[in-house]
């Protein structure tokens, strides 16, 4: 194969010359070219999907935006560590492994076997006051992430997150990111009422207010969390280890936006799982150019909808691999 243009041109035929009407499978089509062209092969392998689940504290937290108390966030990692939360289910019902990542949960570390100890610090600070975390902080935790996207050994990496008050930080990064408004970013996360709506836009728009334009790095040290930052280095370690990512909801695609402004390149290797109730979600989707697979009225996190897209690309990948072409299968081609 001597060019892109080559390679793009030899991989659509392929996909055309399949026993069926032109286009008929519809975004399977689309996904099979996501996963041929990161991997640079006609011929990709959709093995294994690999779910890591990043958690951490929020700051942010103290100041009344979540319908949850922090204590959850260490709660839910012993969950996924007993195999009972909803991401566990999903995992198996799709046959995907499943990682946990303490990327910076208030209190001590666990000391667990079986959870991944990357703690960048107990929690972030409240970035009403003052930057979530350091510069230097959000340079290891996205390098600690770069190293845990590019090591693993899935074709396929799923990213999933947990952290109360996460989809207030999700928030202010993706409209400072964006430049989206906070009245159609800021949602009810984990089930705020009205009032509690209203409060947490108000404290996001103070948080806001307290800086000017941001580079995207700058951005995520303000207002991220280090389950968001970390999540953002791996899915540039995957795109640069030529893995398909599967993008989870209005977190994940908070962390997809800042890994895509610090390293263009990662874009192309994500695909969108699905859209969330989350009241932000499209408006973040939009900014990717983004059109998810699925919308099922999710807003869970931890991966669940990113999961529920993994059978998608494994059809994909065997349509691309064993489905007979007209010549194969000696089916009469269209007129
Ligand atoms: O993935 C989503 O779209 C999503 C939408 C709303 C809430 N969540 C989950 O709920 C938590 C954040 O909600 P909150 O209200 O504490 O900011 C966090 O652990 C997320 O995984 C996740
Ligand atoms: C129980 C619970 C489970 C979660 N999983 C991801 N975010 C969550 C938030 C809560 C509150």
């Amino acid at each position: 194969m001597t060019t892109d243009t080559d390679f793009a041109a030899a991989l659509q035929h392929k996909i055309d010359f399949k026993t069926k009407p032109l286009g008929s499978l519809g975004r399977i089509e689309d996904l099979a070219t996501v996963m041929a062209t990161v991997q640079g092969t006609l011929s990709p392998r959709m093995d294994g999907c690999e779910l890591t689940i990043f958690a951490a504290d929020h700051g942010i937290a103290a100041e009344g935006v979540s319908k949850f108390p922090q204590e959850v966030t260490r709660q839910m990692v012993l969950n996924y560590l007993a195999g009972g939360a909803g991401a566990n289910a999903f995992a198996r019902a799709v046959g995907a492994r499943m990682k946990v990542v303490d990327a910076g949960i208030a209190g001590e570390p666990f000391g667990l076997e079986g959870l991944i100890e990357r703690r960048i610090g107990a929690g972030t600070k409240s970035f009403l006051h003052e930057p979530a975390m350091s510069a230097e902080d959000c340079a290891r935790a996205l390098e600690e992430g770069r190293k845990l996207g590019a090591e693993s050994p899935a074709d396929a990496v799923a990213y999933g997150e947990m952290g109360i008050a996460n989809t207030a930080s999700a928030a202010a990064l993706g409209h400072k990111l964006t430049g989206v408004g906070l009245d159609i970013l800021v949602g009810r996360g984990t089930g705020l009422d009205d009032d509690g709506l209203t409060h947490k836009r108000q404290v996001l728009e103070r948080a806001a207010a307290r800086t000017g334009d941001l580079g995207p790095q700058e951005a995520l040290a303000q207002y991220g969390g280090f389950e968001i930052a970390m999540m953002a280095g791996a899915m540039i370690g995957a795109a640069e280890a030529k893995k398909v990512i599967i993008v989870d909801g209005f977190i994940a695609t908070s962390a997809a936006l800042a890994a895509a402004r610090i390293v263009p390149a990662t874009r192309a290797a994500m695909v969108f799982s699905h859209r969330s109730e989350e009241q932000g979600h499209g408006a973040l989707l939009d900014a990717l150019g983004a059109e998810p697979l699925l919308r099922l009225g999710l807003r869970l996190g931890e991966g669940t909808g990113a999961l529920l897209a993994w059978p998608l690309l494994k059809a994909a990948g065997e349509m691309l691999n064993t489905m007979a072409s007209f010549d194969d299968a000696g089916v009469t081609g269209p007129q």
